[in-house]
Order: structure tokens, then C-alpha cells, then sequence
């Protein structure tokens, strides 16, 4: 792996898409096609992945045993992989993921109450390891997170969006125990300023890693 591989984490609402939009268009001129964008579940230019995703995040699926959402969620993670992430780091680029294991550890591990070691362990068999260079968590309260989800946003809610506050607790809790077990690897943004903020705080961490000199 010779690439740059981010990834970008937090709890429901705490604003990824937003800034993720404003930190590729800041690179996007710099980098050039040397910039992939993708996310999890699905990714970009994965078809099985896309259709995994599609079946993970159905609200109509409510019956959805947590193990088999756990395996879904490394299973469509295995592919982005090997279609996506894979070949970009091979071909030297900058791949910048909404989202990755950690979000599995997170949600299945904590807010399922799978287990870290458990779910950790599913995903090692799915990634063989590969991890990122660097992660942007963006760190929110859940109940501040959920607010704005539900006050502003226009899109899909999804299977795990209508979950409880408790929930949504116990993923920010394991993403707290990751960051703590990973200092060097997580970069921890406030995500509760304004979202210009934000931008300027997760651009700021980002321009070492990239090699990037404003
Ligand atoms: N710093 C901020 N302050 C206030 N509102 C924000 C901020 N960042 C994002 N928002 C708003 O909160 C909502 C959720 O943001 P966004 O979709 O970017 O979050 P997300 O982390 O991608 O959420 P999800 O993971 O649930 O898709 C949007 O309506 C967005 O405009
Ligand atoms: C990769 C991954 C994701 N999830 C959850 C987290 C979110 O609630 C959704 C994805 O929605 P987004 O708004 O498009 O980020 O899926 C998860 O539970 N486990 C995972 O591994």
C-alpha cells in the first residue's frame, strides 16, 4: 500500500457530508485525479458493495439480526476494498472514506453491543488489516448529532438513524475508547462549532498528512 488512506468518522449528524464536501472541493484542485472519494457501506465504482448497502440500511428490514448486520457490513467493506480502495492505493492516490471499520467497532461493537474484540476480529478477516493512515472523527454529543438530523435533514433516515439515544450513546462510547487506544491514528475535530469552523480544523489537520504547505 503506497497511497494516503483517510478516513472520515462520528456519530449520526456530526456532519461528514458537509465537510467532507468542503475539504474535497479545497483538494480536488490540488490533487486532481490523485483524489478518490468514496464511502461506507457501498462505495464508489462497487456495484456488490452498493447493493449490499442497500440491503443493510433498509428501515423496512427491521428483523435484521445483528451478526448478520455485522457480517453485511464487513462483507460490503471487503469489496469497496478490493474494487476501490485497493487499486487507487496501489496507483499512489488519496483516498479519503466516509467511513470504514471503525464505524463497524463503533456501532455493531458498541451501539449493537456486539462486542469491540468480536467485531474487530470480523473485520480483520474482511481487511486483512489494511488500515487507514489517518481518521478525521468528528466529535459531536449524540443527542446534538440526532437534533440536527432531525430538524434540517432532507434525505433517507436509515435502519440505525431511528435507533435510540442509548444506542447512539454506546457508539459514541466505543468511538471515545477507540480514539483513546488509537491517539496517533485519530484526529479528534469539535464538531459541535459552526460548521465553517469545522472545515478550517479538519483542513488544518488534514495538511500535514497530505504534505500540503498553505
Ligand atoms: N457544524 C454544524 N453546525 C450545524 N449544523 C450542521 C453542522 N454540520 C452539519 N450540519 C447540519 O446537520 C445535518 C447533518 O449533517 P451531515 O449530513 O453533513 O452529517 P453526517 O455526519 O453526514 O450525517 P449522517 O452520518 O447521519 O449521514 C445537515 O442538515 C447539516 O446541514
Ligand atoms: C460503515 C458502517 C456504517 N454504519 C452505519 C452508520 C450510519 O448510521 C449508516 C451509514 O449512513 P451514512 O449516513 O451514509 O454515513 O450506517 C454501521 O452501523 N456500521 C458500519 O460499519
Amino acid at each position: 500500500m503506497s497511497g494516503t488512506f483517510i478516513t472520515f468518522e462520528g456519530p449520526d449528524g456530526a456532519g461528514k457530508t458537509s465537510v467532507l464536501r468542503a475539504i474535497v472541493e479545497r483538494l480536488a484542485p490540488l490533487l486532481g485525479d490523485k483524489l478518490v472519494l468514496t464511502r461506507e457501506p457501498g462505495g464508489k465504482d462497487s456495484q456488490v458493495a452498493e447493493a449490499i448497502r442497500d440491503v443493510v440500511l433498509d428501515p423496512n428490514l427491521p428483523s435484521m439480526d445483528a451478526w448478520t448486520e455485522a457480517l453485511l457490513y464487513a462483507a460490503s467493506r471487503r469489496q469497496h476494498l478490493v474494487d476501490t480502495v485497493l487499486p487507487a492505493l496501489a496507483a499512489d492516490k488519496v483516498v479519503v472514506s466516509d467511513r470504514y471499520v471503525d464505524s463497524s467497532i463503533a456501532y455493531q461493537g458498541g451501539g449493537r453491543r456486539l462486542g469491540i474484540e468480536a467485531v474487530t476480529e470480523i473485520n480483520q478477516f474482511a481487511t486483512k488489516g489494511i488500515m487507514p493512515t489517518a481518521t478525521i472523527y468528528l466529535d459531536i454529543r449524540p443527542e446534538v448529532g440526532l437534533q440536527r438530523i432531525q430538524e434540517n435533514r432532507q434525505d433517507e433516515i436509515n435502519r440505525l438513524d431511528v435507533e435510540k439515544l442509548s444506542f447512539h450513546q454506546r457508539v459514541t462510547d466505543a468511538y471515545h475508547q477507540l480514539a483513546t487506544q488509537y491517539p496517533e491514528r485519530f484526529l479528534i475535530i469539535n464538531a459541535e462549532q459552526d460548521l465553517a469552523d469545522v472545515i478550517t480544523d479538519t483542513w488544518t489537520a488534514l495538511m500535514p498528512i497530505l504534505g500540503i504547505h498553505d
